[in-house]
C-alpha cells in the first residue's frame, strides 16, 4: 500500500504551520485521516495536534547554548536538519506504519534548504524508500507577489526547490483573504502569468540592457516550458481549499492505488509523470 506525503516548505512567514493546521481541519471535516508531523526544530507553537515533533530529536536552542558549537539562528537551524537527516531512523520510529498513511510535514523556513542543501532531497528520497508518494508544497505568501519583479524571485524560489527536490510539486499563494479586491483581481495575471507579456510591461523600469536580457531568458524559459504556476489560498475559502488538496491529490495519486495512471507520452526526456500530467491538465483547461 503506497503511503502520502505533502512535504510543506516556503520562506520565513510564508504561511506554512497555518496552511498544515488548516488543511488538517479541512481534511477532518472530510472525514479523512491527515496527521501533521512538525520539522521544523524552532517551531515555538503551532495550531495543530502532532504525530511526530522534530524537538523530541533536535532543539535549536540546545544547539546554540552549546559553548563547543555556539551557532547563531542560522546556522543552529542547518544544524538540526543536519542531524535530523542523520538520524533518520528517529523519523521512520515515530510515523509507524497506518495504511493509507496520509502525512503533511510542516518544514521550517530557511531558503537554502531547498536551494543548495541536500537535506530535504536526502528526506524525500528516505520517505520514497518507505513507500511515500511525495508532493511538495510549495508556499509564497500573495503580500510579496503583487509586483512583476518580485513575482518572478517568487517563481525562481519555487522553481528551485522543484529542480533541487525533483519531486512533483504544487506552488500556492497564502494568505489572499489579506488582499483588498482590487489586489485580488491584479493578482489574477499572476495565477495564470503571461511571463513575456509581463516582461514587456516592465522592460522600461530595467535601465541595464544586460540585465533586460537576462531577465527575459528567464522569463522565457519558465514561459515556454509551463513551468511554474500558483494556485490561490484564502485559508477561509472551503471551496478553494478544496481546489488545492485535488490538485496535490492528482499530483500523488492519491485514492488510485487501485489502478496506477499511465503518464501521457511527452516529447524528449521522459521526466517526472506526475508534474508533466499536471501542467499537461492545465494546459488543456
Ligand atoms: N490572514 C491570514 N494570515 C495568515 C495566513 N497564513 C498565515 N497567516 C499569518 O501569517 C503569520 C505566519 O504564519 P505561519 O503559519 O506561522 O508561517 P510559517 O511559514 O509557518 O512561518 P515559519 O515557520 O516561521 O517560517 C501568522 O501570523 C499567521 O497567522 C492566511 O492565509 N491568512
Ligand atoms: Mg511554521
Amino acid at each position: 500500500m503506497p503511503r502520502y506525503a505533502q512535504l510543506v516548505m516556503g520562506p520565513a512567514g510564508s504561511g506554512k504551520s497555518t496552511y498544515c493546521a488548516t488543511m488538517l481541519e479541512h481534511c477532518q471535516a472530510l472525514n479523512r485521516s491527515v496527521q501533521v508531523v512538525n520539522l521544523d526544530p524552532a517551531a515555538e507553537h503551532f495550531n495543530y495536534p502532532v504525530m511526530a515533533d522534530i524537538r523530541e530529536l533536535i532543539q535549536v536552542d540546545d544547539v546554540m547554548e552549546d559553548d563547543s558549537l555556539r551557532f547563531g539562528p542560522n546556522g543552529g537551524l542547518i544544524f538540526c536538519m543536519e542531524y535530523f537527516a542523520n538520524n533518520f531512523d528517529w523519523l521512520e520510529e515515530s510515523l509507524g506504519h497506518v495504511e493509507d498513511d496520509y502525512i503533511l510535514f510542516d518544514c521550517p523556513g530557511q531558503i537554502e534548504l531547498y536551494t543548495h542543501l541536500p537535506v530535504m532531497k536526502q528526506l524525500v528520497e528516505q520517505l520514497q524508500q518507505w513507500e511515500f508518494r511525495v508532493c511538495g508544497v510549495f508556499l509564497v505568501d500573495s503580500q510579496f507577489m503583487v509586483e512583476t519583479f518580485k513575482f518572478i524571485s517568487g517563481v525562481m524560489a519555487a522553481l528551485s526547490a522543484m529542480v533541487t527536490l525533483e519531486t512533483s510539486q504544487v506552488n500556492i499563494m497564502t494568505k489572499m483573504d489579506l488582499l483588498s479586491p482590487k489586489a485580488k483581481k491584479e493578482m489574477e495575471k499572476y495565477l495564470d502569468p503571461d511571463m513575456y507579456s509581463m516582461m514587456e510591461d516592465n522592460s522600461v523600469a530595467l535601465r541595464s540592457k544586460k540585465f533586460r536580457k537576462l531577465t527575459k531568458a528567464i522569463c522565457g524559459l519558465i514561459d515556454d516550458y509551463s513551468m511554474v504556476r500558483f494556485l490561490p489560498f484564502d485559508r477561509t475559502d472551503e471551496e478553494g481549499i478544496n481546489i488545492v488538496l485535488q490538485h496535490i491529490d492528482f499530483s500523488i495519486q492519491y485514492g488510485e492505488d487501485l489502478e496506477f495512471k499511465e503518464p501521457r507520452e511527452t516529447d524528449g526526456e521522459p521526466s517526472n509523470p506526475n508534474v508533466d500530467e499536471f501542467f499537461q491538465d492545465r494546459d488543456d483547461s
